[in-house]
């Protein structure tokens, strides 16, 4: 398995920059990039990356996607004055060209590239390419919206003939819709490309009928470009998050893609004068976590829009620090998804339907009822703890947003428990199975065990022989509510008394909110109701109705599958934002075995 997560980033793309007056195109400046970088140093996210050189992307690489006009156009473009450049940018819709321009966009091209053979070499796991001009609103033979050539696009093309890959998934979190990306591959069924985008029923631009929830792709493409439209502003994390819950993931999972490229735009999140969204910079902790779970991890993150430079910079920070591996922060905001959002969700989920088996079977109509917005007919801001960021319309506003994400940030980037695990060794047979990063844990002694059962749990231990399993989950545990570690494997041939006196170790700890995830059949299933406990059991047999409650749901492990990820959903929605300490029980020497697969992993 690879790790290590690659950082391409060269300045000479900060040399592209508007020489006139445009103020559709003036938000597009060099600081993006330089910012962005400032901002990763300053965490110490750069020196725990990969750096890896950008390069010219070649004339023949440019012609995967693109047509020899408009290359030669571009080209031209390099030797043209000052009052030429205006004249051939005016071809098209929010573009300008600069002498350096066509050098920038062959290097953005280029880093996308380099990006993609460090995934696919097996050098880096995962990786981001800090790049302008950006690329998903470039078409074959036009430039558009401050792209030149198509940079995600031609990534994929050439990810497709150099590596023979069938399946590639595109994941566009722009707030724009990248139609250039979808005009690319809408016939291409090998190329999956997801874009949400600001769209308030085609009023914002790029304003094209073919930007709706209908345009599902065209002959052998159908079912591979799904376009989620939000018809209004404001949209927070829990939009998102539904987003990826109910349309994304499921489908993202059934195409099983063997490498995921991301056309990265931050004019999604809060305070971005384009986008007037209100997602915070940790959601994109937790959508790039999600997305790290496909492709048996290998993701290409690609710069493309993001126009606020704090929280641009905040936002790349977040994306970075997670596809190093570091543990995602706990979501903020509310956690049902505005009514908008919800409509948006099942528009699009209808019209892939015929598609994908995983929305043939699944009914959200659950979703209706978990909105607490009623707010929907206004335009502006829905999130209350940002009431006063919705409308970013001017200079202030925009300092406004910068003191909220510097408070909302500390809360969010600090502390980050170390990314240790812990472990106890039964035998000195396994202690080589597990990596560097894990701590090994020595049992918690046995008076101790006694001592804390007999004043606790003896209605749980009911055997004296149970009292050697708990010493090595009570060791493990205490690592984990004691913040040495962040999570922990222990095994135990009596997991169901493990788990009840784990949980309500936990809850007489002070944990507020526990999630227990049990994988099997259970003899005793502990008390959840003091609202404190969400146990989600996944086993042979469903149970009977009279044990399912709100903070316990049983499933059957044949049709877990996105029934799982919905469950979350629920848990999420219902705000059981649970700290999640991952401690794995097994009860039997095969889900063992699979608790050794994890740890190997
Ligand atoms: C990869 O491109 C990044 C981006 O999607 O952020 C570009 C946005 C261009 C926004 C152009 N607005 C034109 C308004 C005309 N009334
Ligand atoms: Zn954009």
């Amino acid at each position: 398995m690879a790790s290590g997560t690659a950082l391409i980033y060269d300045e000479e793309m900060t040399s592209h920059k508007l020489l006139w007056n445009d103020p559709i195109c003036d938000i597009e400046v060099p600081e993006r990039l330089s910012f962005s970088y400032e901002q990763l140093k300053c965490y110490h996210l750069v020196e725990r990356c990969v750096c890896v050189p950008a390069r010219e992307g070649s004339e023949e690489e440019i012609l995967l996607v693109h047509s020899s006009e408009h290359l030669e156009v571009a080209k031209s473009t390099q030797t043209m004055n000052e009052e030429e450049l205006k004249r051939v940018s005016g071809n098209y819709d929010a573009f300008f060209f600069h002498p350096s321009t066509y050098r920038c966009a062959r290097i953005a091209v280029g880093a996308g590239l380099q990006l993609v053979d460090s995934v696919m070499s097996g050098k880096v796991c995962n990786g981001m390419a800090l790049v302008r001009p950006p690329g998903h609103h470039s078409q074959r033979n036009a430039a558009n919206g401050f792209c030149l050539f198509n940079n995600v696009a031609i990534a994929a093309e050439y990810a497709k003939r150099k590596y023979g890959l069938q399946r590639i998934l595109i994941v566009d979190w722009d707030v724009h819709h990248g139609q250039g990306t979808q005009y690319i591959f809408e016939e291409d069924p090998s190329v999956l490309y997801f874009s949400w985008h600001r769209y308030e029923h085609q009023e914002f631009w790029p304003s094209l009928k073919e930007s709706d929830y209908d345009a599902v792709g065209l002959g052998r493409g159908k079912g591979s470009n799904i376009n989620l439209p939000w018809n209004k502003v404001g949209m927070g994390n829990s939009d998102y998050l539904a987003a990826f819950f109910h349309v994304l993931l499921p489908v993202a999972f059934e195409f099983d893609p063997e490498l995921v490229l991301v056309s990265s735009g931050y004019d999604s999140g809060i305070g971005d004068p384009e986008g007037q969204m209100n997602a915070t910079p940790d959601v994109f902790a937790h959508l790039t976590h999600f997305l790290m779970q496909l492709a048996n991890g290998k993701l290409c993150v690609i710069l493309e829009g993001g126009y606020h430079l704090k929280s641009l910079s905040e936002s790349v920070c977040m994306t970075v620090k997670t596809l190093l591996g570091d543990p995602v922060p706990q979501i903020t905001g509310e956690m049902a998804p505005c009514l908008s959002a919800i409509e948006s969700i099942q528009n699009v989920r209808a019209a892939h339907k015929p598609y994908w088996k995983c929305l043939m079977y699944e009914d959200t109509s659950f979703l209706q009822n978990l909105s607490t917005k009623s707010h929907l007919l206004e335009k502006v801001n829905t999130n209350p703890s940002t009431e006063h960021e919705s409308k970013i319309t001017n200079k202030d506003e925009m300092v406004k947003v910068e003191r909220f994400l510097e408070l909302h940030m500390k809360n969010i980037l600090f502390p980050v428990p170390p990314i240790k695990t812990a472990a106890t060794i039964e035998s000195e047979a396994s202690a080589h199975l597990l990596p560097l990063s894990v701590r090994v844990v020595k049992e918690m002694d046995m008076n101790e065990v006694k001592a804390l059962v007999s004043a606790f749990y003896a209605d749980l231990v009911k055997e004296d022989e149970t009292l050697l399993s708990l010493g090595s989950m009570l060791a493990v545990l205490d690592k984990i509510l004691t913040k040495q570690v962040c999570n922990g494997i222990a095994e135990s041939p009596t997991a169901s008394v493990s788990v009840a006196v784990a949980l309500r170790h936990s809850v007489r700890f002070g944990f507020q909110r526990v999630l227990c995830i049990f994988v099997g059949d259970m003899e005793i299933i502990p008390n959840t109701e003091d609202g404190r406990i969400l146990m989600i059991h996944i086993c042979e047999k469903q149970q009977s109705e009279k044990t399912n409650s709100k903070h316990y749901i049983s499933l059957n492990w044949k049709e877990v599958r996105f029934t799982f990820i919905r469950s979350l959903v629920y848990v999420r929605m219902h705000r059981f934002e649970e700290n999640f300490s991952s401690c794995y029980f097994s009860s039997s020497r095969r889900q063992s075995h699979s608790v050794k697969r994890v740890r190997r992993r």
